[in-house]
Order: structure tokens, then sequence, then C-alpha cells
């Protein structure tokens, strides 16, 4: 593992597939050009739409998706996540997908979204992510990589879920990615709370790129893509507006704070 920079993108994605990649690729090139070399992208960064639109037009999300992201890793010579979109498994649901993809456009790894988003907001949304996702069945996978340490996925509603978190440290994760699309909500009071907590929880890098602001209809994100170390400390946060937060990841700095603090090495259960 080398130092190196990463990327956690933040987008306002709609129900519309061409113009989010356009965007997706606009800020990928944004990040590259800071020196980026490991990029996120948030949870539905293809397709952000109601759930009767995307299960419509799944197939070609799906197809579309993947093929930019191997292009645009090749294009861009970085290493890339795709922090979820829909891949169909019949008719009438798709897996909540995250793919990450090498500088060849070759896959390095694939998870299925395990928790799904089943909840009333007190806000009056209603979200029943079951009603078209399929869950995942199996723990999220790591990927060692031997520049940029070894990285494990999650999506978004995951991140409520320590031991799944447990379960990537346990397997020698260094860096976890968590990309989301949280609901403005709920995030303006968990989702920082909760990404420091799995980063001092499991010492570990999180990188969590993000949506914000409105999609459709009453549809808001909460934005705050963030980097943050394995102390808990926010390297990069991207505020509001689309854009990318850039922070280095230090395998020293990950040695020194997992010295300090060795409670990955205290676990009793
Ligand atoms: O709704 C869509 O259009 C697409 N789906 C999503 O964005 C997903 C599943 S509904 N959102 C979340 O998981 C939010 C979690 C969250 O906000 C929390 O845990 O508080």
């Amino acid at each position: 593992m080398k130092s190196y920079l990463a990327a956690a993108i933040q987008m306002t994605s709609k129900p519309d597939l061409e113009k989010n990649l356009a965007e997706a690729e606009d800020l990928i090139d944004l990040a590259k050009r800071q020196g980026a070399e490991l990029i996120g992208l948030p949870e539905n960064f293809s397709f952000l739409g109601t759930e009767t639109e995307k299960i419509a037009q799944a197939g070609a999300i799906a197809e579309q998706t993947e093929k930019f992201l191997k292009t645009m890793a090749q294009r861009f010579q970085v290493t890339l996540l795709g922090g979820g979109f829909p891949i169909p498994v019949s008719s009438d649901k798709v897996h909540n997908t995250a793919l990450l993809i090498d500088p060849n456009g070759e896959e390095l790894a694939r998870y299925h979204k395990v928790h799904l988003f089943d909840v009333n907001v007190p806000d009056g949304n209603t979200y029943q992510e079951s009603l078209t996702v399929q869950a995942g069945t199996e723990l999220p996978p790591i990927y060692k990589s031997e520049l940029f340490g070894c990285l494990g996925l999650s999506v978004c509603y995951d991140v409520r879920f320590p031991e799944l978190y447990r379960s990537l440290s346990q397997q020698g994760a260094e860096v976890l990615f968590i990309p989301a699309a949280f609901t403005a909500y709920t995030g303006k009071d968990h989702w920082k709370v909760l990404l420091q907590a799995r980063a001092i929880e499991n010492t570990c890098y999180c990188i969590a790129p993000a949506q914000t602001g409105c999609h459709y209809a009453r549809r808001k994100t909460h934005g705050h893509a963030m980097i943050i170390d394995p102390w808990g400390i926010i390297l990069a946060d991207a505020g509001e507006e689309p854009g990318v937060a850039i922070a280095e990841i230090r395998p020293d700095r990950l040695q020194q704070v997992r010295r300090q603090m060795p409670s990955l090495n205290h676990r009793v259960f």
C-alpha cells in the first residue's frame, strides 16, 4: 500500500441515465485532474427516479452503467467504484449493485446491497426499497489492492449495521467504501455520526460518496460526501453542491492509529 489521493464524488442524479452519466464523467475528470487515483461514485449515480421508472429501464441502466464504469476507469486510468445501480434479477426485481473496476476495465469486486431501506421517514416520505430490489444474501467482499490497501464494499443503509463492517475489517479491510443516497431528513442527524463510528470502531478510512439536493418530486438527499481517517477525523467534505471530496489515504497514518488505538486486536466476540 502507498500514499495516494482518493475521491468521493457528490452528485444530484435525476431520472435521466444519459445526463447522469455525462455529469459523472465530468466529476471523474475533475477528481482525476486533482490527482485522485481511487474514485467512488454514489448510490444511484446513473439513475435516481421512481421505482416504476427504475424497473422499466433497469435493463438499459444496468448495461450502460457497467459499460460506462469500465470505459471511464480505462480512459482516466483510475480505480473506480460504481456505488450502487440496478441489475435485473427477474422481470420485477433488481439487485442494488456496487461494482469496483480497475484501470484496465477489469472487474475487481461486486456486491449486492443486503440491507434494504423500507422506512417511513418522519418527514412524510415512505421508502420501500424491497418492492423493487432483491436483497443480496452474502456479506460484501474485500479487494486486496497492492497499491491502495484492502478495500471493503458496502452501500448506503448498510452503514447502520456495524456487524457488516466488522466482517470487512476482520477480513482485513483498511479502506471502507460507503456510497450513499441518504435522505435529507435522516442525514442531517445521522450521516456524519454513523460514518465516523464505522471509521473509529474499525480503525479504517471511510470513503463516502453521496447524493445531494432535489432529484424528483419530494426526494431530497443530504449531500456531504466525505473522506474520514481511521481516527474519525473528517479529511474532506463536499458540502451540499455537486462536486468532489478529495483526501490523502496514508498507510503510515493507518498504522499509527492502529498502534495508538489497538481496539481491533481486543475484540472478545
Ligand atoms: O430511493 C431511491 O430513489 C433510491 N434508493 C435509495 O436511494 C436508497 C434505498 S431507498 N436509499 C437509502 O438506502 C437511504 C438510507 C437512509 O437515508 C438512511 O439510512 O437514513
